[in-house]
């Protein structure tokens, strides 16, 4: 495996605990734990207390040692954002060779325990988001194309299946729709952010799509992703696979995603702007997994 080349402040204070979880980036992987909880919740029969917990257990430490390798291969990336340099690698706080053994360790060792005390279905599901990440979206795909967060986007998508897997031992349409939305949510989320933080992608010579193809394009790409993404958050509801909770909770939520990015995709972009749209739509697209997500459950749990 091919190692990035590496310019980073030269190494002053040592690492403690809180750069190791910095590793893991809990702000993202509390969404992505979070879809893995409801993903397991939302299936249709009850896993033993000490089995759930030991199933998140596992998607976290497998996100978290993903995120960490993410951060071990792209240290010089991380050097050259505004929005990333203050991370442990590029913060000089921490040895690269530590961050690559803390990532492999969390990540083997969150597969082998989802192996042993959970099924093989969901280690084997866990294994490919691990290595999507961290192969396919970090190595291969990021610094190569403006595609990069739509191809690359599956790993995130995973955990719901993950979740479901865990409780049941197999995979359906509900949890397969589930995986769709996260994937299809994931364009939008990604580049209404990219919109605002473009400068910091061009500095460090990242081929994200504002920075590549431009503005106008990027606002375009948003509106069209978020199409099939709100028909993928209809899915389960329209398909019969959930209750009225659900179904309310969707059209709600999705009637605002689609208000919202319809405003970022209609915009053009002034002198000075503050991007106060594309910073809306940013947030709500965080706040809109949670809640759906979290409807999804309520409706299983709630009308059960
Ligand atoms: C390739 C796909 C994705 C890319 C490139 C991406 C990129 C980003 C970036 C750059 C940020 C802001 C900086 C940060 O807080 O780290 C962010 C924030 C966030 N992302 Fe994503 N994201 C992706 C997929 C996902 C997925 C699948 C989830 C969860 C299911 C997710 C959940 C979040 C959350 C919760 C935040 C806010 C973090 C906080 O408040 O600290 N993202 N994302
Ligand atoms: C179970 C499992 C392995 C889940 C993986 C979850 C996953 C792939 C989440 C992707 C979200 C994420 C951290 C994107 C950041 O992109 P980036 O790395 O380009 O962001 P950066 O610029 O902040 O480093």
């Amino acid at each position: 495996m091919a190692s990035s080349p590496v310019s980073v402040s030269a190494l002053h204070v040592p690492a403690d605990w809180r750069d190791f979880l910095a590793l893991t980036k809990p702000g993202v992987m509390r969404l992505v734990v979070f879809t893995g909880l409801c993903g397991m919740l939302a299936a249709p029969t009850q896993i033993h207390p000490v089995l759930a917990f030991t199933a998140i257990l596992c998607i976290a430490m497998g996100a978290g040692g993903a995120a960490a390798l993410n951060q071990w291969y792209e240290a010089d990336l991380d050097a050259k954002m505004k929005r990333t340099r203050g991370r442990p690698l590029p913060g000089g706080r921490m040895e690269r060779q530590s961050a690559l053994h803390f990532g492999v360790g969390l990540s083997v060792a969150s597969v082998v325990l989802m192996y042993f005390a959970v099924n093989l279905l969901s280690a084997a599901i866990l294994t490919a988001s691990i290595l999507y990440y961290v192969v396919v979206y970090t190595i291969w795909l990021k610094r190569r194309t403006p595609q990069n967060i739509v191809i690359g986007g599956a790993a995130g998508a995973f955990p719901p299946l993950i979740g479901w897997a865990a409780a049941t031992g197999q995979v359906s349409l509900l949890p397969v729709l589930l995986f769709a939305l996260v994937f299809l949510w994931t364009p939008p989320h990604f580049w209404a952010l990219a919109l605002f933080v473009k400068s910091d992608y061009a500095n460090a010579g990242v081929p994200m799509l504002p920075v590549v193809a431009g503005e106008r394009a990027t606002r375009t790409q948003i509106g069209l992703y978020t199409v099939p993404m709100i028909a993928a958050g209809l899915a389960p509801w329209a398909l019969g696979l959930t209750g009225a909770i659900y179904g309310v909770a969707s059209l709600l939520l999705n009637g605002v995603f689609g208000a919202l990015a319809l405003a970022v995709m209609l915009r053009k972009t002034g002198e000075n702007d503050t991007m106060k749209p594309e910073k809306r739509l940013f947030a709500w697209s965080i706040l809109y997994l949670f809640l759906i997500f979290g409807a999804l459950v309520a409706d299983r749990w709630v009308l059960a």
